[in-house]
């Protein structure tokens, strides 16, 4: 009887001694842990930042300027991705030690992903830590967790209000493009510098004429409700390739303070629902860009609805051959998501296009493309123009390229005969140069030596010397156009042609009747 009741009690022993175990491994530590967390959460505010949401770049602009985030122990480099990020934080182009690194070679540091990085602000403990989903839909997926410490409700009102504040300095010289993902959220592809628009050459007039309408259409809000107007502008560049429309509307973004954000029609995955889902997320003011508005089908855009035929190439596009079902964006999906009653407000929509005689007419009516622009070849102003833009910065300040031209510049008499035989401020054979007042024809300083230092001009009054070079330059930009055909080349070929020359404005209108017959005979290749 003894022996039983001890075996029995040794089993109920060894039980609960199990139990005991049980329970203060797995139920005593959640308990633990839930009670610490709680605990903890009473002294630190986490926010989730997601790759997605505009707030993501103003925090890492943000943290970008910490030296505790660029010089973590554990750094994540990368050459890609260069934006905001990189220029707020003065990584761009160049090492913390002051040196420069080559242009071709700018990096961004930032600690690797999961490692936690710490630092002050204002008197809170803030720990941030950059993450990655790991699931396979959404690889790459990021988001930035930042915990502070410290109860204040202030608190993440002032870091986002300072993280938005450091985000437009840094934005105030670039413009961020955005691209849809196959998710179809919009994503931040890059960060550019602005460019300026008097770098973009067109007649007189023309850009000036289109900023100013962009301006006042953004300025009349209220003046489109008040007469039921949808609040939209639309506007249709069109022409030959390389005539300045992309380069135009990413200056204007520039100059408008404005996003751009990339439509294109013809991304795999896309048809009319999920481009009318894209439009509708696009933010309150921004510019959506559809290129090539006419390639987005590889027939004419027309009315007829998408067809899952495949051998209807309009209704097929690239998905398709990826695997990805799409039945791709037919023209009255593109319509309705233009101007559509779900169509998004305030946002000016620009679409290019090197064939406008192929676009359906209702996708040009006004309401959807209010001002149609055409891009020609270059005209004799644009061609001299450029030539004078092209040059204009090394004549500045320092001796003018031309007067640095080797004599062994002529490849044949012709060429030396129409260029720069009578180019008025530099003789071949001379190594001094007299300069001459162009208001009164009056010498106006001692003469230049083509052997000083760094051709350093040694004359008495810098601004006529401005005046005088300037001029110079007119004149040669007003002789170059006048050997180039009217309407018979692109900007960018102009541009090409010109790069060959780049820091001689001399030897380029010496080339330029060769490279004009050149490419009459070669179906307009440039060649040097
Ligand atoms: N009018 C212009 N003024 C200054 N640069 C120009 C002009 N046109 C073209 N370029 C230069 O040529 C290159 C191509 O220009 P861009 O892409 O803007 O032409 P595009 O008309 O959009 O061409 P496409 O129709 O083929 O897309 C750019 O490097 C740009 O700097």
């Amino acid at each position: 009887m003894d022996s039983s009741l001890s075996t029995d009690s040794l089993a109920d022993w060894f039980k609960l001694i199990l139990i005991g175990n049980f329970l203060n491994t797995h139920v005593l530590s959640s308990i633990v842990g839930y009670a610490w967390g709680a605990l903890m959460r009473r002294f630190y505010t986490t926010i989730e930042f997601d790759e997605f949401d505009s707030t993501f770049s103003w925090i890492n602009v943000w943290l970008a300027q910490k030296p505790e985030w660029y010089t973590a122990r554990d750094l994540s480099i990368t050459t890609r991705s260069f934006g905001l990020e990189t220029a707020a934080s003065g990584q761009y182009g160049e090492y913390r030690d002051g040196s420069h690194c080559s242009e071709d070679l700018k990096v961004r540091k930032q600690p690797s992903f999961f490692v936690t990085t710490s630092f002050w602000y204002k008197s809170h403990y803030l720990c941030a830590t950059r993450t990655r989903a790991q699931g396979t839909a959404h690889v790459g997926l990021q988001t930035l967790k930042i915990q502070i410490y410290g109860h204040n409700p202030k608190i993440v009102d002032e870091l986002l209000a300072d993280a938005e504040r450091c985000w437009k300095e840094a934005k105030s010289e670039h413009i961020t493009i955005y691209s849809s993902t196959t998710m179809n959220q919009w994503h931040q592809v890059a960060s550019r510098p602005k460019r300026p628009l008097d770098s973009i050459v067109l007649d007189r007039g023309v850009k000036e004429d289109l900023l100013s309408d962009a301006r006042t259409f953004l300025g009349s809000r209220s003046w489109y409700s008040e007469r039921g107007i949808p609040f939209r502008r639309g506007y249709l560049l069109y022409g030959v390739p390389g005539s300045g429309k992309t380069s135009l509307i990413h200056s204007l973004a520039g100059e408008l303070g404005l996003d751009v954000y990339m439509i294109s029609l013809s991304r795999a995955g896309l048809d009319d629902t999920t481009l009318q889902e894209l439009i509708s997320y696009l933010p309150e003011r921004c510019i959506a860009l559809m290129e090539d508005i006419d390639a987005a089908f590889r027939h004419d855009i027309n009315r007829e609805p998408a067809s899952i035929d495949p051998s209807h190439s309009h209704a097929t596009f690239p998905g398709a051959t990826t695997g990805i079902q799409s039945r791709g964006v037919t023209l009255s999906g593109l319509l309705n998501a233009i101007d559509g009653v779900a169509a998004h407000e305030g946002r000016l929509l620009f679409a290019t296009t090197n064939h406008y005689e192929s676009l359906d007419p209702a996708l040009r009516r006004p309401g959807r493309m209010d001002r149609h622009i055409e891009f020609r070849l270059a005209s004799r102003y644009q061609i001299a123009e450029m030539f004078r833009r092209f040059y204009a910065s090394t004549v500045s300040g320092s001796f003018p390229p031309c007067l640095e031209k080797p004599t062994s510049l002529y490849t044949d008499e012709e060429d030396e005969k129409n260029s720069v035989g009578d180019c008025s401020f530099w003789s071949p054979n001379s190594t001094a140069v007299s300069l001459i007042d162009i208001d009164t024809d009056v010498p106006m300083s001692r003469t230049i030596s083509s052997e000083s230092s760094n051709h350093e001009l040694v004359i008495a009054d810098p601004d006529k010397l401005k005046v005088w070079q300037a001029a110079g330059l007119d004149d040669q930009a007003r002789k170059f156009a006048s050997f180039v055909p009217e309407r018979f080349i692109s900007m960018a070929e102009l541009q090409g042609y010109l790069m060959l020359h780049r820091s001689d404005p001399v030897s380029a209108i010496a080339s330029v009747r060769r490279f004009i017959v050149n490419k009459e005979n070669r179906g307009g290749l440039i060649r040097s």
